[in-house]
């Protein structure tokens, strides 16, 4: 059970270093399929920002229609909802190596995510795949997503070029990026993956 107090202190407690991957690409770019990899594989906890929004509409809180509303038109959630589940599940956790897969969506998310937590990621995971092949994907899923029909993809598609692609630069001017190809079938995606992940864990 989540301790209330520890959500209004900023940053984290005491001096544990925390190791944040930040995993990024467009909706349908396999991000959840490799996170689910490297977690078996590396030990992270993986936490998806798409999943716990959706875990706040199941569970009926008062920002699930106001998330509800916005996830169907494609739309990015304010930081202050999304930062408070991340960081929530984050002290929860025992572990100390996260993956933080579809964040930092925009850079309203990235930059209240280092005020609020004070964490610069280790690096950015980028799955890099053609606009054709998230289609093929998305519109194949099957998990009742509400938000996986043409038009609130199209939606997405938007999203990622016009406010996330530009995190993705920021992160790319300061070093931080690994690029991936991950148009390849899932295994050769994570054959690339582990070897950015390696030297990582080699050195923790
Ligand atoms: N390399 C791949 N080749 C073919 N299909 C893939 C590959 N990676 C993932 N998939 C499939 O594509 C779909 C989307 O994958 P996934 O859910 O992992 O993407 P995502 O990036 O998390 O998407 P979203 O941003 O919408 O949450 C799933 O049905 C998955 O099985
Ligand atoms: N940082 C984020 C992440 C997600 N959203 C909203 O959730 C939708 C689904 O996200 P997936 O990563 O699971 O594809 C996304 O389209 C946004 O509406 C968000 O607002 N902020
Ligand atoms: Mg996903």
């Amino acid at each position: 059970m989540a301790d209330a107090s520890k959500d209004i202190v900023d940053g984290f407690p005491g001096d544990k270093k925390i190791i944040v991957v930040f995993v990024l690409g467009g909706p349908g770019s396999g991000k959840g399929t490799q996170c689910a990899k490297i977690v078996q594989h590396f030990n992270f906890t993986h936490l998806s920002a798409g999943d716990l929004l959706r875990a706040e509409i199941t569970s009926g809180s008062r920002n699930g229609v106001m998330i509800q509303n916005m996830m169907n038109e494609g739309k990015i959630i304010p930081p202050e909802v999304t930062i408070k589940l991340l960081r929530r599940a984050m002290l929860d956790s025992a572990n100390d190596k996260f993956l933080i897969d579809g964040f930092p969506r925009d850079e309203e998310n990235r930059a209240a995510f280092e005020n609020i937590t004070k964490i610069e990621p280790e690096f950015v995971l980028y799955l890099d795949c053609p606009e054709d092949e998230l289609e093929r994907r998305i519109l194949s899923r099957n998990q009742g997503r509400a938000d996986d029909n043409t038009e609130t993809m199209r939606k997405r598609f938007r999203v990622f070029k016009e406010s996330t692609l530009p995190v993705i630069m920021h992160y790319d001017l300061k070093g931080k990026v690994r690029k991936v190809d991950a148009a390849k079938p899932v295994d050769e995606v994570f054959e690339d993956v582990k070897v950015i992940f390696a030297p990582l864990i080699a050195k923790v």
